[in-house]
């Protein structure tokens, strides 16, 4: 590092209490307050390099007389810093000599001051001990002998001893008495002292008692080792050869009794014991003292034995399941079946129940009803984003910043071992450069494994058994197959409209009311407005969007309410709603607040009703949509054109409808002849372009678009379809069926056209859906065609198509 020439006039004040830094000594500063840590950001951490940076260490003064303010110029050695459990970056500074501080002024939030060196600095090369004073001349050289002595009791190998021996006859006098003054034992008094004496007769000779003080401690003192008690609760166990080491009993004693209550299994306690006794011989300025105290403390706080009582009464449970959510029997009843299990036997090992469903289904809510009806805790671990093996296994301690995973943190948190955790879009974990969380978790939630799950941190065993993990998911396709081996999925389909309705009027409006601090007696939302918002405001499988438009309504009343309530002096209205309560949020109350519709059954209408458009139905992890498909042709070289951000199995599907469509053409009077199809292109275009789409369930939709596209006959305008097919025309099953069918419902499509294998699971959608809607089952293409338009599509071909299943 290059020397420090001169110190700047102005510099960063730092004020440190309990510590004095002496010239050539050196210090490590904890930071914690606000404007420290700012003057470490936007100060230090700024400049290039380090050793550059000087600050002044002023000491919290017990002196009040009014003396000048001295403290001491340093050099900012190393920074470091951890985030866990609370940010706090530590300073690792080097004394150079003694400033006095004649102005302080504000730099943002932290002190700067106007700077004035009292010594010279070591770098300088000269002493000021004047060499023409025979007094000082032999109190100098008294003080080098007593420093002699002082070595030779010290081991010799030790850094103190190391320091001293070089320094002993290089460094100049003045400062000889600074370094050794910061390597004995002294109190935080009499360091201030120490640097209060500018002069230099009176600074060796302040040291030179200490060093007496020193020997004669060890003199009366038979025994190896002897602890003397010191000002200040602080500890200094002396041993005769070594250094001195400065230990906080109280803390330590505090730490042990900790560590004994936590009930730790015998092999942790073991472990931890050996950490505890290297803590307790650490020097006090070790950067490795802190990161084992920080281990200690998490170990004693983690719940090795505490648990709370788990009550588990299958009928209050199902109470208490019907009461928070509404519908979804399928997870209720799985959870129930659970619970009953586990009742009969309390040690039961695993499943690890995974709700898959679209977003705002009530996954996460469910799993917090879950807890509350067993009396458990609950905790959520979100893992969406999460692309790091140490998320979830934790760091390990030699890194700087480390800390645990965050299962162990939430164990930490929520205080006992048999909490409920829920692992919320376990789909959305990534994997990246630094491990794949995905393999992590197969022990966390492997029963057979996860009795003994070791943190990195911890790097003791800690038995999760007792932790009921649920998972959440939108969809399976992107989570690992051994992770899903794992869990016993259950899915959570999307809502009908009527179980929208139910939803929100008697769960969604009370909880938005009472968010709102407003009453049901204020409010008056009859059902054609909700089912309003739920057909032209909200296109979703969940009920999300549907609450927060709820919440939308309910700020409009609050407006309404608190004018009522502190009236303006003036008279002045905001509101624009009338006065009478409860206000009536009518249909059209509802419009002028939430705005014009958003999803107008009559844009997807508007739309229809032209050659070479059909509707298909897709599933994507959002729940079902309807998914227009558009074909047009156009003068040219027989290109195929398709668009709307597709997969590979998507496109192979379309190229393959295409060409059944060619080769079948002729039997609907078709003329797709080479010659005709050389000179066309071909577009077929599926909204919206920018939403990734895939899958081969997309097939007859887009057959029947190009059929309609060459008869130039417009598909009815109430037909929805998903199927996948093949070059013979045959039409497969495909999966999310119940999910389409609600968004064509959603949509307000009438007619559906489905693969004849996929009738089964029509009996997972609500009757009152079903009653609805007309289904058309279908196993070939000519079926779906004949279903798709109006009258049928007329057949002219001289072959006999049987139109019955063939599969
Ligand atoms: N069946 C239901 N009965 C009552 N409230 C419900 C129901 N389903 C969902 N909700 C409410 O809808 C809101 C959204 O639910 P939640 O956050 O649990 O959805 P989620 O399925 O976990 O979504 P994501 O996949 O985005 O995490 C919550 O306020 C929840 O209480």
């Amino acid at each position: 590092m290059p020397p420090i020439v001169s110190i700047p006039r102005r510099i960063p004040l730092l004020v440190v209490s309990n510590e004095v830094l002496l010239p050539g000594g050196s210090l490590r500063i904890p930071i914690t307050r606000s404007e420290n840590m700012e003057m470490v950001k936007h100060w230090i951490l700024n400049r290039s390099p380090l050793s550059s940076v000087v600050i002044g260490i002023m000491p919290r003064d017990p002196r009040d007389d009014g003396s000048p303010l001295i403290g001491t110029a340093a050099v900012v050695v190393q920074v470091t810093g951890v985030n866990w459990p609370q940010p706090m970056i530590t300073l690792l500074v080097t004394g150079l000599c003694r400033i006095k501080v004649e102005k302080v002024s504000l730099a943002g939030s932290f002190p700067m001051g106007t700077v004035m060196q009292l010594d010279k600095l070591s770098s300088d090369n000269v002493d000021e001990v004047d060499a023409e004073d025979p007094v000082l001349a032999s109190l100098l050289s008294e003080f080098r002998q007593a420093v002699q002595k002082y070595l030779s009791l010290l081991d010799e190998n030790s850094a103190t001893a190391l320091k001293l021996k070089a320094m002993l006859n290089s460094l100049p006098g003045h400062h000889l008495a600074d370094v050794c003054a910061s390597l004995v034992k002294a109190s935080y008094t009499e360091k201030l002292e120490i640097l209060d004496a500018l002069d230099v007769t009176e600074r060796l000779k302040k040291t030179l008692t200490l060093i007496s003080r020193h020997f004669a401690e060890m003199d009366s003192s038979p025994d190896q080792s002897v602890i003397l008690r010191k000002p200040k609760q602080r500890n200094f166990r002396i041993v005769k050869g070594h250094e001195l080491m400065p230990m906080e009993d109280d803390e330590m004693n505090q730490l042990e009794n900790k560590l004994n209550e936590a009930s730790l299994p015998p092999e942790v306690h073991k472990v931890v014991m050996k950490d505890l006794n290297r803590l307790k011989k650490m020097p006090s300025f070790g950067p490795e003292k802190g990161i084992i105290r920080n281990y200690l403390e998490i170990v004693s706080d983690m719940p090795w034995s505490k648990s709370s009582k788990e009550t588990i009464d299958i009928y209050k449970a199902q109470k208490d399941l019907d009461a928070d959510h509404y519908a979804m029997d399928k997870l209720k009843q799985r959870v129930l079946e659970y619970l009953a299990v586990r009742q009969l036997k309390s040690n039961l090992k695993g499943p690890i129940l995974c709700f898959v469903g679209p977003p705002g289904v009530g996954k996460t809510s469910v799993g917090r009803s879950i807890a509350q009806t067993l009396g458990r805790e609950f905790h959520r671990i979100s893992l969406g984003g999460v692309c790091n093996q140490s998320d979830i296994r934790g760091h390990r301690r030699t890194y700087i910043g480390a800390m645990p995973g965050r299962i162990v943190q939430g164990l930490k948190i929520v205080g006992v071992n048999n909490p409920v955790f829920l692992l919320d879009e376990i789909d959305k974990m990534g994997s990246g450069i630094h491990g794949d969380p995905a393999a992590a978790l197969l022990e966390v939630l492997d029963p057979e494994q996860n009795c003994t799950f070791v943190d990195h941190f911890l790097n003791v065993p800690f038995d999760l058994s007792q932790v009921l993990f649920i998972a959440t998911a939108n969809s399976v396709k992107s989570i690992p197959p051994a992770l899903l081996d794992r869990m016993e999925l259950v899915n959570v389909p999307g809502y009908t409209q009527e179980e929208k309705l139910h939803i929100a009027t008697k769960h969604l409006l009370p909880k938005q009311l009472e968010a709102h601090g407003l009453t049901p007696d204020l409010v008056h939302l009859p059902d054609e407005s909700v089912k309003l918002i739920i057909s032209d405001y909200t296109r979703e499988a969940g009920v999300r969007t549907l609450e927060r438009k709820l919440g939308a309504l309910c700020r409009a009343v609050a407006v309404q309410v608190a004018e009522e309530k502190f009236p303006s002096p003036s008279g002045e209205k905001i509101s624009t709603l009338a006065t009478s309560f409860p206000v009536d949020l009518d249909p059209l109350r509802v419009e002028k607040i939430l705005g014009p519709a958003i999803f107008s059954k009559a844009d997807l209408w508007s739309r229809l009703g032209q050659p070479g458009v059909a509707v298909g139905l897709a599933w994507t992890s959002a729940g079902g949509e309807v998914m227009l498909v558009e074909a047009s042709k156009m003068e040219g070289d027989g290109e195929l054109v398709l668009t709307g951000h597709l997969g590979d199995v998507m496109k192979e599907s379309a190229r393959l409808a295409l060409n059944w469509v060619r080769t079948q053409a002729s039997k609907y009077g078709l003329k797709l002849n080479g010659e005709t199809l050389a000179h066309t292109d071909l577009h077929i275009h599926f909204p919206a372009g920018a939403v990734g789409k895939d899958g081969p369930s997309a097939g007859i939709t887009v057959a029947t678009a190009l059929m309609s596209l060459f008869s130039s006959k417009p598909v009815a305008s109430d037909v929805a379809m998903t199927g996948e097919i093949t070059l013979q025309g045959v039409v497969l099953p495909v999966g999310g069926v119940k999910e389409k069918v609600l968004a064509a419902h959603r949509a307000g499509l009438r007619r559906i056209i489905l693969p004849q294998k996929c009738e089964k699971d029509l009996l997972e959608i609500p009757s009152s859906v079903k009653e609805e809607l007309v289904f058309v089952f279908v196993s070939h293409i000519d079926e779906v065609l004949q279903a798709a338009f109006d009258g049928g599509l007329p057949f002219v071909g001289s072959q006999s198509i049987e139109f019955t299943s063939k599969l």
